[in-house]
């Protein structure tokens, strides 16, 4: 049965990263993928606003929806203070299993922790099974028309406290037209737009990042 392109990803990585390093292995990601086989990872570009936006916030508890290849995982870990940790949220046990390998070859697997399920059901189990108060931090990149629903949901289940920044990733391409129109005109956030490229192409994309003011 032949690989798909997110085992020849982290194949790549197994063989050209230096283990430990998560730097190199973000490096050789994005070497792969503007190189050899397009993939969505947020990437260089959307990844330095990403970082920018999680040092601004310096979380000690941070969740990211749709791990995907575990890309964005190592980039948050990497600049995570000592004691903060990442959960990270993933529905499809194909890309689980290589984030998983990705995290582990990384070396950041004591900050991350990768909860394999629909962020619908993972969202309301965060306080009693995860032993999440509140996060500080949420990191949206799973399917677009998720971004709404799940933006409820925290509210609902109370995770989010005066000052939590959410950033959403693909605001413009593919587009969340519907999350953009709520989190804007919601009093509850106040909302940053950061212009930016998709990963590895010459096409405009654009991050947006809401705290909630409580
Ligand atoms: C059902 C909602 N709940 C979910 N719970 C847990 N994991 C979920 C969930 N949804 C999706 N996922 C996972 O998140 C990931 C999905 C991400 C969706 N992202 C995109 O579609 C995307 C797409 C593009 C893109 C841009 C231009 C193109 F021409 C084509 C694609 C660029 C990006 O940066 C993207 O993030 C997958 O790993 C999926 O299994
Ligand atoms: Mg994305």
């Amino acid at each position: 049965m032949n690989q798909s392109k997110e085992q020849r990803i982290l194949n790549f990585v197994l063989q050209n990263a230096v283990r430990g390093d998560p730097c190199s292995v973000l490096d050789t990601i994005d070497q792969y993928c503007s190189q050899k086989e397009w993939a969505m990872n947020v990437g260089n570009e959307k990844g330095l606003i990403l970082d920018k936006t999680v040092e601004e916030a310096n979380p000690s508890v941070a969740l990211e929806l749709g791990t995907y290849c575990g890309y964005s995982a190592v980039r948050i870990a990497r600049v995570l203070k000592a004691g903060a940790h990442l959960l990270t949220v993933e529905f499809n046990p194909e890309f689980a299993a290589i984030a998983k390998q990705m995290i582990e070859f990384a070396g950041v697997q004591d900050k991350v922790k990768l909860l394999e399920g629909p962020s619908e059901e993972i969202i309301p189990q965060l306080k009693k099974k995860y032993e999440v108060d509140t996060v500080d931090f949420v990191f949206l990149d799973h399917w677009k028309d998720r971004y709404t629903p799940d933006t409820i949901l925290l509210q609902e289940c109370n995770l989010l406290r005066k000052g939590s920044v959410l950033l959403a990733d693909n605001v413009i391409v593919p587009g969340a037209p519907e999350f953009l129109n709520y989190i804007r005109n919601n009093p509850h956030f106040q909302c940053t737009n950061y212009p930016s490229r998709l990963e590895y192409m010459k096409v405009a994309d654009a991050m947006e990042k809401a705290v909630f003011l409580g």
